[in-house]
């Protein structure tokens, strides 16, 4: 396989950990159902393929994200697979469902914006903080991780841009309850490196620390790498992607693919940053994965390492 060659820039992190979102974020939006034997079988070649973290599913409302309703079906057949599994809880119910099955790490997801937390999970900003505070508070006496996500950080289709400010006040709210870390996610994926420097630096100018907060970009405007770069020039050690660049929110106009896992291990790989992932065998998950959706991947870096790709689809 090609490789790039390595030329470090001074000062990034040694290793990055990737949280690989495509099961649960690639998927949520597809419209044909998906077999629950394929997503297992996604989930473990992710994990074959090196990824220590594999979002695996939501157990949300089975009406607001049906490609999602087998979380029950699926999350036992992955449980045994050595990697960290986390899944989106949006309440308590969804929290009970998780911990029956035995999950260890939740996520909460809130909203920056009011537009978002509406469209998304039927509450206002801190009708949403209010829904998620048992959730934490349950999870952490459990002893189970939980990940606080943030939408609409950068820009929310229906308010425009956002202020940082309204960003860190809930990241803030969403530590205080009791979140492990945080990731900043740019939903609608119209952030650009400035805007990432700025927020970051905000938030670690306040106090938080740096090895709490990841980033999760969406491609929309081709920035996520740019952005991703961004983040690791400020300490981030955490970047959120999707293999194959699969993704988007059902409940966000305009969202398109998350950064594609491949893309990033390619800048990674060539910036001498170790992620511990075999490019080779993620781009054949994703080609399979892409066989299954009946389309090819976005993902440059799979198309370029496998020419035939188009061609197959
Ligand atoms: C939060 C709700 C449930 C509120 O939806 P609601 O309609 O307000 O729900 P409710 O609290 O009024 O409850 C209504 C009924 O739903 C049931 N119910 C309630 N919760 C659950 C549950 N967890 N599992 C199963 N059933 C549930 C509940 O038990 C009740 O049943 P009834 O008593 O009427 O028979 C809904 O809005 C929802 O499920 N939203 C999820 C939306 C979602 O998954 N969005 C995508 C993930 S976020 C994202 O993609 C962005 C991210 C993370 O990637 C980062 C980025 O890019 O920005």
């Amino acid at each position: 396989m090609t490789l790039p060659m390595q030329v470090p820039i001074p000062g990034l992190p040694a290793r990055v950990r990737i949280h690989e979102v495509g099961p649960r974020d690639g998927l949520q939006n597809e419209k044909a159902t998906v077999p629950t034997a394929v997503k297992a079988d996604f989930v473990r070649r992710l994990a074959e393929a090196g990824l220590t973290t594999v979002e695996a599913t939501s157990f949300v409302h089975p009406e607001w994200v049906p490609q999602l309703a087998d979380a029950e079906e699926l999350f036992p057949q992955v449980a045994a697979l050595p990697v960290a599994l986390p899944v989106l809880v949006p309440n308590e119910r969804g929290l009970d469902r998780a911990l029956a099955l035995g999950a260890r790490r939740v996520a909460v997801f809130a909203s920056a914006t009011e537009s978002f937390a509406k469209a998304n999970l039927n509450r206002t900003v801190d009708e949403s903080l209010a829904m998620f505070a048992p959730v934490v508070a349950r999870a952490k006496a459990a002893g189970v991780h939980v990940r606080g996500y943030l939408s609409m950080c950068f820009g929310d289709p229906w308010e425009g841009a956002v202020p940082v400010p309204r960003v860190v006040r809930v990241c803030r709210a969403l530590l205080d309850l009791g979140c492990d870390e945080l990731s900043l996610g740019d939903t609608i994926g119209v952030a650009t490196p400035g805007h990432v420097t700025a927020l970051l630096d905000e938030l670690t100018g306040q106090g938080v620390p740096v090895d709490a907060v990841g980033v999760h970009f969406h491609d929309t405007y081709g920035q996520a790498l740019a952005n991703t770069l961004a983040a690791l020039q400020r300490g981030v050690t955490t970047v959120d992607a999707s293999a194959g660049g699969l993704g988007g929110c059902p409940f966000a106009k305009s969202a398109t693919g998350n950064l594609a896992t491949e893309d990033l291990v390619w800048m990674l790989r060539g910036l001498g940053v170790e992620t511990g992932v075999d490019l080779d065998r993620l781009v054949a998950t994703s080609v399979w994965m892409a066989a299954h959706l009946n389309r090819p991947s976005p993902s440059r870096t799979v198309r370029a390492l496998s020419p035939t790709h188009h061609q197959e689809q």
